[in-house]
C-alpha cells in the first residue's frame, strides 16, 4: 500500500522535501511513519544525497531563458503577460549571444537584466542540480557542457535558453 508521499526538489531551496499530493501535506523532513526502506523507494527518492556514487552526478549551471507567448508561464518578473512569438524569443537570445560571446561575465549581467527566469536574481545561476530535476531538452543539453561552455540555443516548454556550465 503506498503512503503517498513522494520526494521533490525545492528550486528555490535546492533541496529536497516530502510532499504528499493526496494530503497536500509536506515537510523538510521525512514523515515518521516510514522506515528507511520506504523513503528510500519513495518516487523521486533520486533527489536524496548518499545514492550510490557516480550516477547521481551534480552540475552547476546558469542560465539565460527568454520566454513567448506559448511558454508554459508567459510571465515574469519582467513582464506580466508576455506576448512575443517564439521566433522573435529567438531572436533577441541571439543578439544577447553576439553581445556576450564567450564572457561569462557578460553573460552574468545579461541574465540579471534580462532574464525571464526568476534566477535573474542570482545572475541566473540555478545552482546544483542532477539528472531528473530539471526539463529533459535543458538537462541534456547542461550535461553535455563542459566547465565553462555555452550551449547553444536550446527549446524547453519554458522558453528559449543559454546555458552556462559553470561547475
Ligand atoms: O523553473 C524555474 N523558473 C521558471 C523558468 C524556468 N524554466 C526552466 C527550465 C529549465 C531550467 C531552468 C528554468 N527556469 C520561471 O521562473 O518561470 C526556476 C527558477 C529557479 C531559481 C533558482 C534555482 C533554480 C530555479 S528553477
Amino acid at each position: 500500500m503506498s503512503s503517498g508521499w513522494e520526494i521533490r526538489m525545492s528550486n528555490s531551496k535546492g533541496i529536497p522535501y516530502y510532499f504528499n499530493p493526496s494530503t497536500k501535506q509536506s515537510s523538510w523532513d521525512a514523515p515518521s511513519e516510514l522506515s528507511e526502506d520506504q523513503i528510500k523507494s519513495l518516487p523521486g527518492s533520486q533527489h536524496l544525497t548518499g545514492g550510490s556514487s557516480g550516477d547521481a552526478e551534480t552540475i552547476t549551471a546558469s542560465h539565460l531563458l527568454v520566454k513567448h507567448k506559448d511558454s508554459r508561464r508567459p510571465s515574469s518578473w519582467k513582464e506580466t503577460n508576455i506576448t512575443r512569438t517564439k521566433e522573435e524569443a529567438t531572436d533577441i537570445l541571439r543578439e544577447y549571444q553576439a553581445q556576450f560571446g564567450t564572457s561569462c561575465k557578460t553573460f552574468e549581467e545579461l541574465a540579471s537584466l534580462h532574464s525571464d527566469c526568476s534566477s535573474h536574481s542570482q545572475k541566473g545561476n540555478l545552482g546544483p542540480f542532477s539528472k531528473g530535476q530539471m526539463q529533459k531538452p535543458f538537462e541534456d543539453a547542461a550535461f553535455a557542457l563542459q566547465v565553462g561552455e555555452f550551449s547553444d540555443i536550446i527549446s524547453t516548454d519554458s522558453g528559449v535558453h543559454i546555458i552556462l556550465r559553470t561547475a
